[in-house]
């Protein structure tokens, strides 16, 4: 049996593979739009099967079809891996005549044999993929059909790239929002969000009639250790309190940056005894923490304060009056202690 011919690479090959990762996600996507798509594409050349496909380094994908199943192939196996060679259509009207195509798998195993294809052709002249039609039947398409099959393509990279831009705006609206909630030094929320959140959660917790609690967390001398080891030093130190933090607590707690070395932690459907016990285990695992920097390792406490809202609670500032009243008892303490008021 004579061996499979291996598909050329286009000269652009590596700036084409650049471009179809623009288009990323898409082909996960079995969307009904590009599945109505092949189904015109069917339609108008008259023929049972028609594929969008995307063409990545090995493989061809099928990303909508009408006809067949979507599949995987090699590269190699893949008529469209010839017509993204050229501009414009190809067509073989009888893929057993033709070299490239006679020993595919297509041909030999499905009994496919007739082949149509054009470019789905970024603004930038890359050709990312096909619209293809396919028959069991050896036979040309008329020039009509030719037409209207390159219009269609023109169509489908159309809505490509509609999709791709979505999924851009949609990246970029979370990152957005992500970078306008969160403190980029601790990694927890800025203290906007963390208002906005504490305040949505009195509410709820109001309607429920369930607990909330709420801890105060201020680190010990910290401006000692800023003197001592310099500013980065103080913020590598906040940034890994701001670590243990975020990864002590439950999905449904918030942790916000309330001041400068102060964290703050709202814990709804919490109790006092809950919300101490877990103040108790960030003050612990704050204490034991060694964080290194330039060679040195530097440790810190942290005192914190630690309230429950009353039934008769004004608001936001009334809890975080109260925290603070506990925190500035536990710093009177002796620091490193964790107080409920
Ligand atoms: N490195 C760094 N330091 C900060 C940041 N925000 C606030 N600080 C410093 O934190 C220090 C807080 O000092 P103080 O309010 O006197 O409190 P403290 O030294 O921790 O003392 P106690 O709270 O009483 O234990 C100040 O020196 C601030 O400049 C920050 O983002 N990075």
């Amino acid at each position: 049996m004579e061996a499979m011919i291996s598909v050329p690479r286009p000269k652009n090959e590596s700036e084409r593979l650049a471009a179809l990762r623009r288009y990323r996600q898409l082909d996960r996507v079995a969307e009904k739009d590009f599945e109505l798509l092949t189904k015109v594409a069917a339609e108008i050349c008259d023929v049972p099967f028609a594929l969008i496909s995307l063409i990545d380094d090995d493989h061809v994908t099928s990303v909508a079809s009408i006809g067949m199943p979507n599949a995987v192939l090699a590269r190699d196996e893949a008529c469209c891996s010839w017509a993204i060679l050229q501009d414009g259509l190809l067509e073989i009207p009888d893929l057993s005549r033709d070299q490239r195509t006679a020993r595919l798998r297509l041909m030999t195993e499905t009994g496919m044999h007739m082949y149509a294809g054009t470019s789905l052709s970024t603004k930038d002249g890359f050709h990312i993929g096909t619209l293809c039609v396919l028959d069991k039947k050896p036979h040309s398409l008329n020039n009509h059909q030719r037409e209207l099959l390159s219009g269609l393509a023109r169509q489908v990279m159309a809505l490509l790239d509609l999709r791709a831009h979505e999924q851009m705006l949609m990246e970029a609206l979370v990152r957005e929002q992500y970078l306008a909630s969160v403190d980029m030094l601790t990694g927890l929320l800025n203290r906007r969000v963390l208002f906005e959140r504490f305040d949505a959660e009195i509410d709820r917790s109001r309607r429920y009639s369930t607990p909330l609690s709420m801890a105060l967390i201020d680190l010990d001398h910290f401006k000692s250790i800023n003197d001592t080891f310099g500013h980065a030093a103080g913020d590598a130190v906040l940034s890994s309190v701001g670590e243990i933090v975020k990864t002590s607590i439950r999905s449904s707690d918030i942790a916000g940056r309330y001041g400068g070395e102060e964290l703050c932690v709202v814990l709804p459907q919490t109790t006092a005894e809950g919300a101490y016990a877990l103040a108790e285990s960030l003050r612990k695992q704050i204490e034991e923490s060694m964080i290194s920097i330039d060679g040195k390792t530097i440790t810190v406490t942290a005192s914190i304060g630690v309230t429950t809202m009353q039934t008769n609670c004004k608001g936001a500032l009334q809890i975080l009056n109260a925290a603070d009243e506990a925190l500035y008892q536990a710093k009177h303490a002796g620091r490193n202690k964790t107080v409920l008021g």
